[in-house]
């Protein structure tokens, strides 16, 4: 292990989820979702409807890209839809018409409250690149340059794989280990030498999938033993335990 940093030596690289590693947005999606799945099978069930729970939110959509989100969660309620057209209008019964209706609510509740970063993680990639490791940012949201750029954070990751590029180069999401693959290979790293840290139990897969260095699991709402179920070599709250102090 590196005193410093808290990896293994031999790690050259560091690819960071978005939503709630480096941005406090995990919460601001999970929102949006409940809110968009609520309102759908109040529709569809009326009244007496069985919430979107927490927990469905970590099996089901937490770092899965939109489509595969709606997808997976309501096929799970014994719901599939057909697939319809990216313009769907939000909230048309089509997969792409409940993600664009998610999407809306997201942009709104992100505008009004903004977006906060996570001062820890910050910090640690601020350490990891003073030392001389590269970075990536790997997130499924098609958000995520936004995000990034209302922070100033773009120019703290050589890469970025998020949700429009792996579409342009028809990469599978989370849990597939695809995204984390491409960021390797565009910071010109083997797997075995870079480190994954994600706090979505899809990202865990992918990590472990991937066959990655050294996979840290970011527990941001008590669920470490999942993570660690899920693959993580190391679960903490927050990066600052890994060190990279000043
Ligand atoms: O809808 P977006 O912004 O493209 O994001 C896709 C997914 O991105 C992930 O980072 C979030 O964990 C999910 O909740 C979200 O659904």
């Amino acid at each position: 292990m590196t005193t410093q940093l808290g990896l293994p030596d031999d790690i050259q690289a560091c690819l960071f989820d978005l939503d709630g590693v480096v941005t406090r947005t995990a919460v601001v999606h999970a929102a949006a979702w409940k809110e968009t799945f609520d309102a759908f099978l109040r529709e569809r069930d009326g009244a007496g409807f069985r919430p979107f729970t927490d927990a469905d939110y970590d099996e089901y959509v937490d770092g899965r890209p939109r489509a595969d989100g709606v997808r997976s969660f309501l096929h799970s309620r014994g719901v599939d839809l057909p697939e319809g057209d990216p313009d769907d209008p939000p909230g048309a019964p089509t997969v792409n018409g409940v993600g664009n209706r998610k999407n809306v609510l997201l942009l709104e509740k992100i505008h009004t409250d903004g977006v906060e970063a996570y001062e820890g993680t910050l910090r640690y990639i601020d350490a990891v690149r003073a030392a001389g490791l590269r970075t990536a940012i790997v997130s499924s949201s098609a958000n995520t340059a936004d995000v990034l750029r209302s922070i100033d954070a773009e120019r703290l990751f050589d890469v970025r794989i998020d949700g429009v590029v792996a579409r342009e180069r028809n990469l599978p999401g989370k849990p597939r280990p695809d995204t984390f693959l491409a960021a390797a290979r565009d910071l010109g790293v083997p797997a075995s030498r870079a480190a994954v840290f994600e706090d979505a139990l899809a990202g865990m897969d992918a990590g472990r999938l991937g066959g990655f260095g050294y996979v840290v699991g970011v527990d941001r709402v008590g669920q470490t033993d999942a993570l660690y179920a899920h693959g993580a070599d190391r679960v903490v709250e927050d990066l600052a335990e890994l060190g990279g102090h000043a």
